[in-house]
């Protein structure tokens, strides 16, 4: 029987997606470099080979069917225009990219037209330009975009917005819809046929996410109150119901969502659940 050959994955290796996508992969079971100068690093367990490139980059390797999967922001896969897909949503690196301009300005969309725009996605914002029907000058810069303007080369800027302190700190404000709402993505060329490997990365990158995004909730209930505390919290194929050794009384055993799981856990004791303890999960496959 022939060894399918190793799974070829391009990682981030520098950046505000760098460290997470590391964390992920490592959280995922596999082997993750320690020494940042490595360029690439086998993980033969899995044949899985991993390629630490730039973030821009990496939608043009995959693009081009020279790597098999990558991990990057949706803005930038989009901004490239490379021949690939996002495949999975990774849920770390969110961030939305706007327009922005001095506090005050009070600019709108319209007022665009024929100023100029600086920018690091000159891919991304040119298509959106087109679609609005506007035309503006795009100054392309690599990065601390948002000085552009006190520096007098541009009007406005279109950038990468998180917390949104870099542009407070440059004296700017946002106007306009966002552009584009962007998180890390596992993304793959159009139409590319993948080794067996991939399926196993996609289910495991899958239970990650459930692991951070879930809690095991364990409680103890009447049963007679029971079913009002499953409808409160009925799980992912339902609750693990077992009698307590208590006279009539059941131990419940549930996955819930860490999001609002204070008020659940409020509303779960309103409704009769005691002894309610909740429980990281260190990892899963459902
Ligand atoms: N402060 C931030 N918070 C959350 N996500 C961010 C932040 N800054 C950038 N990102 C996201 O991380 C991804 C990579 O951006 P990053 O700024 O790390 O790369 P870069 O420095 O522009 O890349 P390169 O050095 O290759 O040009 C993008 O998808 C972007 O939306
Ligand atoms: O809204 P905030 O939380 O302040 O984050 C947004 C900033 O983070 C990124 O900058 P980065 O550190 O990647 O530097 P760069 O501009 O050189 O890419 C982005 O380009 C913004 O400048
Ligand atoms: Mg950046």
């Amino acid at each position: 029987m022939s060894t399918p050959r190793l799974l070829r994955i391009a990682v981030p290796n520098k950046g505000a997606l760098a460290e997470p996508a590391a964390a992920m992969l490592r959280a995922a079971g596999y082997r993750q470099r320690w020494d940042l100068k490595d360029l690439t690093l086998i993980d033969s367990d899995h044949e899985v080979e991993f390629y630490y490139l730039r973030p821009r980059d990496i939608a043009v390797y995959i693009g081009r069917g020279d790597l098999d999967l990558g991990i990057t922001g949706r803005d930038m896969l989009l901004d490239s225009a490379a021949d690939a897909t996002e495949i999975m949503q990774l849920g770390f690196a969110g961030s939305r990219f706007r327009f922005a301009a001095p506090v005050g300005t009070t600019l709108t969309l319209p007022d665009l037209e024929g100023l100029r725009i600086a920018t690091s996605y000159p891919g991304l914002l040119d298509g959106y330009l087109r679609e609005q029907g506007i035309s503006a000058e795009l100054v392309k810069l690599d990065g601390a975009v948002e000085s552009a303007i006190r520096l007098g080369v541009a009007d406005v800027v279109a950038d990468v917005v998180d917390t949104g302190t870099t542009l407070k700190r440059a004296g700017l404000e946002l106007f306009g819809d966002p552009i584009c709402t962007s998180e890390a993505v596992l993304i793959q060329r159009n139409g590319s046929d993948l080794p067996p490997q991939a399926d196993a990365l996609r289910t495991r990158l899958t239970s990650v996410l459930v692991a951070q995004n879930y809690l095991m909730m364990d409680y103890n209930v009447e049963a007679g109150n029971l079913a009002a505390t499953t409808d409160l919290a009925p799980g992912v194929e339902g609750p693990t119901v077992s009698t307590l050794a208590k006279d009539g009384w059941c131990a419940v055993r549930v996955l819930v969502p860490r999001k609002g799981v204070h008020l659940l856990m409020d509303r779960l004791y309103e409704a009769g659940a005691r002894g309610i303890l909740l429980t990281e999960l260190a990892a899963c496959r459902l």
